[in-house]
């Protein structure tokens, strides 16, 4: 029996996810991971009620499906604005799969960052770094374009975690300028087999965009019952230019209701 704030998932909810999971040793010729893209999102395709704002979309049932998500990859993915809205915890917290509240760290995914222009100001209090000293969770790595602050490696550092430096071309707007093929690559460089891609928008978008829909291996996404409204931010990936075709559309779909919300699972290539 659970005790109150465990999470537990269902061996049978198991089964429905095995098609969709990393592979052992699938990905191992290949020079970047198996990648899944897993979100929550509202009726109106928005994955919260405003940028910055951290907004609960997943039930207690589909919450637990993406804490065994968690247990399943090397690593998790998010970007900067979502680091920031939601100061993340980024571990597993499902009860039997190991690492949280004594197990060690093993079956925990490595926090990955994606903070291009060193956005994200770490401080004494940052969860994350947080949970890394306590043992509960990894310590994170952040991928950047740009030489980091000396007090965010200090404090990144005195837990175990650390800023990858990608030397792609930097713009001085806020704009993405780090290639996926080139972060995934840079992960996969330090061993990761696996990576379950969070969001928030700008991350989810740019990876659907076509030059990048070829990474992903998996889309796993919950849908809530609910209507966020105008002014959130929306899943809606860019169209190539002059096209007039979808962006991308999911193949071998299989659907599963938990609790009151949906869970999608397909793929993307052909
Ligand atoms: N419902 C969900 O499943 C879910 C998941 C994650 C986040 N969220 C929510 O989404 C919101 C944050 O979303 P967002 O769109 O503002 O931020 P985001 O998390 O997508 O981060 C955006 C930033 O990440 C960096 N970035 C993204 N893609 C990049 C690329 N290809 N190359 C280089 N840098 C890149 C850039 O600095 C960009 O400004 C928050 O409100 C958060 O709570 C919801
Ligand atoms: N599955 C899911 N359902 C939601 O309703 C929601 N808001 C998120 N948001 C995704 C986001 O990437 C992380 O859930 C947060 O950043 C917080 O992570 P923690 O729980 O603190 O580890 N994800």
């Amino acid at each position: 029996m659970a005790s109150r704030g465990e999470l537990i998932y269902p061996e049978d909810d198991r089964v429905f996810l095995k098609p969709y999971l990393p592979v052992p040793d699938r990905s191992q010729d290949s020079n970047v991971p198996f990648v899944t893209l897993t979100f929550a999102t509202s009726l109106d395709s928005a994955l919260s009620l405003a940028p910055g704002v951290q907004t609960a979309l997943s039930g207690p049932q589909s919450k637990t499906m993406t804490h065994y998500l968690r247990c399943k990859h090397d690593a998790i993915m998010i970007g900067v604005g979502t680091a920031i809205a939601d100061d993340p915890s980024l571990n597993c917290r499902v009860q039997g799969v190991g690492g949280y509240g004594g197990e060690g760290l093993t079956g925990q995914p490595q926090p990955v960052v994606v903070d291009p222009h060193g956005r994200w100001q770490l401080t004494s209090k940052t969860k994350i770094l947080n949970l890394a000293r306590e043992g509960r969770g990894k310590a994170p790595w952040i991928l950047t374009s740009q030489t980091p602050s000396v007090e965010n490696v200090k404090l990144l550092e005195q837990v175990g975690g650390c800023y990858i430096v990608l030397n792609t071309p930097t713009s001085t707007s806020e704009k993405p300028t780090m290639a996926w093929l080139d972060m995934l690559r840079a992960v996969k460089d330090r061993g990761v087999e696996s990576i379950m891609i969070e969001g928030g928008g700008v991350i989810i978008n740019s990876l659907l965009a076509a030059d990048n829909a070829d990474l992903i291996d998996s889309v796993i996404v919950t849908i809530a019952p609910t209507w966020l409204g105008q002014g959130g931010v929306v899943v809606s990936p860019p169209r190539t230019e002059g096209s007039s075709l979808p962006v991308a559309r999911l193949r071998q779909t299989k659907w599963q209701q938990l609790g009151e919300d949906v869970v999608l699972c397909g793929v993307l290539k052909a």
